[in-house]
């Protein structure tokens, strides 16, 4: 079961049983591809609510160490350690929050579907999605875009997002040297493929309770080369960090997790458009608990306790839309 909105739309969409695949969920690492089949067809909200998801019972007590805010302190320090012997100008950090429902209320039930409904409401201009495939309950929803090619006119979109702040403060050298980094990086893989490059200013994306900085990315490009662009741009460092390959590593020796869908992407072939959105402020479900996937770019500029808020506010965005009854 799939169910989606696009962004800065009313419609809900699901699939109805064919052999297309029009949606496929691409983990960080590239190594799992969760294919969707069928036709994109609307749904109703009503059709939605009525339906209900029952995550699976990996409920047994769960040995996992609670990330606090002084274990992820230590792993900020030692990805600045990182940052420092490789020359880096950031990392992209992580950590996966673990919400137990039980405390919250032992009465009541959370109710996906609803929570989707919820969570779509509050973020209009957001790519939201729920789904559940083989006992696996994934919900997320962002506004960054890694790509939206255009079949008709071969015109390729794409943004640098990164960069955040509580909504009433004023940005830094931080924030902005953290976005410029993803900006440049951009700019490097697609003038590779397009000739004219249009680059927009720099304004401010609000993402509910923060803002992040984002500069759009215009260029026409050949249907050949789509594929290889989402390759190279792929994780950007709004996800990782640059080098790639280097940065992923760096990320694996220090998170102890596997990101899974998290700072994945997720593609959706339409009748006019392929969009690829990059898969954050996500998280998935089991019969108790949850995980909610929450990170931040590193610099040598990063203060540990407002990284940690960073990430607790970012968390609230699955966190305060889970609607339990
Ligand atoms: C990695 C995440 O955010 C990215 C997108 C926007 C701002 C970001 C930042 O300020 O660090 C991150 O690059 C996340 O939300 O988990």
């Amino acid at each position: 079961m799939l169910l989606f909105r696009l962004p800065d739309s009313q419609t809900f969409y699901t699939l109805e049983s064919s052999q297309d695949i029009p949606v496929s969920f691409v983990s960080f690492d590239t190594k799992t591809v969760l294919d969707f089949k069928g036709t994109i067809k609307p749904v109703s909200r009503q059709d939605i609510s009525g339906q209900s998801l029952a995550p699976k019972s990996k409920s047994q007590l769960i040995e996992i160490a609670k990330e606090t805010e002084d274990s992820y302190a230590l792993k900020i320090a030692q990805a600045k350690d990182f940052i420092e012997k490789n020359e880096l100008r950031k990392l992209v950090l992580s950590r996966r929050k673990l919400l137990m429902y039980l405390d919250a209320d032992p009465q009541k039930k959370l109710s996906l579907t609803k929570s989707f409904l919820k969570f779509c409401d509050s973020y209009p201009t957001a790519f939201c999605y729920l789904f559940e495939k083989n006992g696996e309950i994934w919900m997320g929803g962002f506004s960054e875009v890694l790509g939206k090619f255009d079949k008709k006119n071969h015109v390729f979109e794409t943004m640098s997002v990164a960069g955040t702040l509580p909504l009433d403060e004023n940005w830094t050298d931080k924030e902005v040297e953290e976005q410029k980094a993803v900006t440049d990086y951009i700019h490097s893989v697609i003038r590779k493929f397009s000739s004219n490059v249009k680059i927009s200013s720099t304004k401010d994306l609000i993402s509910g309770n923060i803002k992040h900085l984002k500069t759009d990315f215009l260029a026409e490009i050949s249907p050949e080369s789509l594929d290889k662009i989402i390759a190279e741009l792929h994780p950007t460092p709004a996800v990782c960090g640059f080098p790639k390959e280097l940065c992923a590593q760096g990320i694996k020796s220090i998170e102890h997790f596997n990101r899974e869908f998290y700072a994945g992407y997720i593609r959706i072939e339409t009748e006019d458009q392929i969009y690829y959105f990059v898969n954050l402020r996500c998280a998935s479900f089991f019969k108790n608990y949850a995980f909610l996937f929450v990170g931040g770019g590193i610099t040598l500029k990063s203060d540990p306790k407002k990284e940690w808020e960073e990430t607790e506010l970012k968390s609230l965005a699955i966190q305060q839309h889970l609607v339990f009854e």
